[in-house]
C-alpha cells in the first residue's frame, strides 16, 4: 500500500516541479493586429474567462505621459500622435514593473497579455535582452483585419477616447508604422511556428469564440 501510494507519487514529481517552474516564470501571450483590430476589447473579453493580465504597452505610455514629474511625458505624447513606436527603453521598464507588481501582489498571477507589443525591431531586441530567460513567450496571437475596416474603428472610438491618435492624420500614420515596422516582427514569429491568426474583422462574440479555440488548445 505505502509503496504503491510512493511510486504514485514519484510519478507524478516530475509533472508538479514543471507547473512550479512554470508558475514561477511570466507565461507571455503577445497580442498584436493594426491599429482598432480589436485587441484591447478582445483583451478584456480573456481575463472576464481567463486567468490571464492585461497588459497594454499603449495604455502603460499614456499613464506614464500623464505621471507628473515623468521625464518621457513630452517623448511620449509626440511619439503617440505621430503614430511613431517610443524607444524600448521606456517601454519595457513599464512592461517589466508591471509584470513584476503583479506577481508580488499574487503568484497565482503569472499569465500575462502583452498587448500593442513588440510593434518593431527595437521592441523586440529590448525585450530579448531585458527578459531573456525571465519570461517564456507562448504564442501571438495575431488580430487580423484590413486598414479601412481599423481605420473606420478608431474614428468611431476617436468620438469619446480623447486620443490624441484617434483622427484621420494619425491613422495614416499607425498604418503605416503597422505595415512597416510590426509586420515584419509578425513575419518573424510566423517563421517559428509562433503565430496564431484571428479574422477580426467580424463580430467581437465570434472573434472571441475563435479565440476561445486557441486558448482551450494552448492550455
Ligand atoms: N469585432 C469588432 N467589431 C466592431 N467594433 C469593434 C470590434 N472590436 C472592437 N471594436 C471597437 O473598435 C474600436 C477599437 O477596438 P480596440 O479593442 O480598442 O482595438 P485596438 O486595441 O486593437 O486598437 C473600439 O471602439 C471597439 O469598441
Ligand atoms: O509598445 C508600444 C505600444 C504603443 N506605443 C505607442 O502607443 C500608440 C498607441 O498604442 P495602442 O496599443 O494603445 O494603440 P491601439 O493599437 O490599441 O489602437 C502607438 O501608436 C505608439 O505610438 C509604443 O510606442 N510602443
Ligand atoms: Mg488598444
Amino acid at each position: 500500500m505505502i509503496v504503491a501510494l510512493l511510486h504514485r507519487l514519484s510519478e507524478k514529481l516530475p509533472r508538479v516541479v514543471h507547473r512550479l517552474s512554470v508558475m514561477m516564470k511570466p507565461q507571455v501571450v503577445f497580442v498584436l493586429g493594426g491599429p482598432g483590430a480589436g485587441k484591447g476589447t478582445q483583451c478584456a473579453r480573456i481575463v472576464e474567462n481567463y486567468s490571464y493580465t492585461h497588459l497594454s504597452a499603449g495604455d502603460l505610455l499614456r499613464e506614464e505621459r500623464s505621471r507628473s514629474g515623468s521625464e518621457f511625458g513630452q517623448l511620449i505624447d509626440s511619439f503617440i500622435k505621430e503614430g511613431k513606436i517610443v524607444p524600448v527603453e521606456i517601454t519595457i521598464n513599464l512592461l517589466k514593473k508591471a509584470m513584476e507588481e503583479t506577481m508580488k501582489a499574487d503568484e497565482k498571477k503569472f499569465r500575462f497579455l502583452i498587448d500593442g507589443f513588440p510593434r518593431n525591431q527595437d521592441n523586440l531586441q529590448g525585450w530579448n535582452t531585458v527578459m531573456d530567460g525571465k519570461a517564456d513567450v507562448k504564442f501571438v496571437l495575431l488580430f487580423d483585419c484590413g486598414n479601412e475596416v481599423c481605420i473606420d474603428r478608431c474614428l468611431e472610438r476617436g468620438k469619446s477616447s480623447g486620443r490624441t491618435d484617434d483622427n484621420r492624420e494619425s491613422l495614416e500614420k499607425r498604418i503605416q508604422t503597422y505595415l512597416q515596422s510590426t509586420r515584419p516582427i509578425i513575419e518573424q514569429y510566423e517563421k517559428q511556428g509562433k503565430v496564431r491568426t484571428i479574422d477580426a474583422s467580424r463580430s467581437v462574440d465570434e472573434v472571441f469564440a475563435d479565440v476561445k479555440n486557441i486558448l482551450e488548445k494552448e492550455g
